[in-house]
């Protein structure tokens, strides 16, 4: 039985499910995981044995199960110290615990009402509807009607102050713990996946602007800068680079890669790269491998000093920010007038997508948390 949440302080909602990538946690998983990730694309046989090579340097255990357990351990203490009672589950895309499964037994104990929690901060099909369409195909997968089992999301959050504020701090922390920083041969690269041109094209409200994915890193990396010189006094020459392309050689993904940049910036005489993975919520793989160790000795190989800020992780800041958005969604669903908080004034994505945003470009699928 449900316990009573109508005097919750995050009522209407029974739950918060935080809804996530996965990954491998063993060498025979890591096979089955890659397949089940590229299953239906475009991606050479070649490219999953290399990437495969990735997670067997790393013991066959991918760090982003861990982060997340850690996360929802920090998410559930800071939801109940604002006086919520209601738990966290955890589900993920492609591997245990899958979010179907995670979705049966919070209906087994009467959790009826969902507020998910994606670990992904931009508008993209890969970062954004995809997760929907988990959302949607596990719910048909149980056969329960939408009205028996609400599942809402809270909006996109690149631009939320404590999103912005978690990636300052930790770019802050890095900068100062650097010797003999000279900023004029130094540059900041902010790092994100790269994805197909054509999603980021698509990458937004669907009425023809498009490009929100890369929008949106750009504003965030200017208010990190920002506030990077605010509070150091250091400023920066920054620019966006991208990581982990993957797919066809013959389709166009965001360039320019991190590894060709920072070769390119030894030959203008840049001395230091500091990459900071503002695209990405915790030091997954992505970020161990293709940042740490492959870009790392780029960097070494053309001699260029290399430093990573971490990514936002259990930072308190990400932690109360992420609740703070929870509370936002409860809010709008009790139908309360509701300001959301914005880093910038450009625009602020809705918790509720519109109809055709970040489309699907292979086929169109059913998504929940949008108007189509
Ligand atoms: C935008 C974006 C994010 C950030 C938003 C978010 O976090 O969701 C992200 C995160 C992640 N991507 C991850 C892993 C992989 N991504 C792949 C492939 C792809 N990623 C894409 C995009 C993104 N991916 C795309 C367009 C593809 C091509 C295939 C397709 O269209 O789907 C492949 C296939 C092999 C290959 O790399 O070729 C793997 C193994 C992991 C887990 C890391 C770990 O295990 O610790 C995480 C968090
Ligand atoms: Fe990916």
């Amino acid at each position: 039985m449900a316990i009573s949440t109508d005097d919750d302080a995050l009522a209407p909602y029974d739950a918060v499910l935080l809804l996530s990538f996965g990954g491998p946690e063993a060498p025979d998983e890591v096979m089955p995981f890659l397949r089940r990730v590229t299953a239906g694309r475009d991606i050479p046989e070649e490219r999953l044995q290399e990437v495969a090579t990735h997670y067997h340097h790393f013991g066959g255990r991918s760090p982003i199960n861990d982060q997340n357990r850690a996360l929802l351990e920090a998410l559930q203490a800071e939801i109940a110290a604002r006086g919520s009672r209601i738990p966290v589950l955890w589900g993920n895309r492609n591997s245990d615990p899958f979010v179907v499964d995670t979705l049966r037994a919070a209906r087994a104990e009467g959790l009826l009402r969902l507020c998910t929690v994606v670990t992904s901060a931009y508008s993209s099909y890969s970062g954004c509807r995809q997760y929907r369409e988990d959302l949607a195909a596990a719910t048909e997968e149980l056969g329960v009607a939408a009205a028996d089992f609400v599942i809402d999301k809270i909006r996109p959050y690149a631009l939320h102050p404590g999103f912005v504020a978690v990636n300052t701090e930790r770019l802050v922390a890095t900068v100062e713990g650097l010797d003999d920083l000279d900023p004029a041969t130094t540059r900041l690269l902010f790092v994100t996946h790269s994805v197909p041109e054509a999603m980021d094209d698509t990458s937004g409200p669907g009425d023809g602007d498009g490009n929100l994915y890369v929008e949106q890193h750009l504003r965030t990396a200017a208010l990190v800068t920002q506030g990077l010189a605010e509070r150091s006094g250091v400023t920066l020459e920054q620019e966006l680079v991208f990581c982990s392309r993957s797919g066809s050689p013959r389709t166009p993904w965001l360039e320019p890669d991190v590894n060709d940049r920072i070769e390119e910036l030894a030959g203008e005489g840049v001395r230091t790269v500091v990459l900071a993975p503002i695209g990405f919520v915790s030091d997954h793989m992505e970020v161990v491998n293709d940042l740490d160790r492959e870009a790392r000795e780029t960097a070494e190989r053309v001699g260029v000093r290399f430093a990573r800020v971490p990514t936002a992780g259990t930072h308190p800041l990400f932690v109360e920010a992420l609740v703070d958005l929870v509370h936002e969604r409860a809010a709008e669903a009790r139908e309360e007038v509701v300001i959301p908080a914005q880093a910038d004034a450009g625009d602020v994505r809705p918790s509720i997508c519109a109809s055709g945003c970040c489309p699907n470009l292979r086929a169109a699928k059913p998504a929940l948390c949008g108007r189509d």
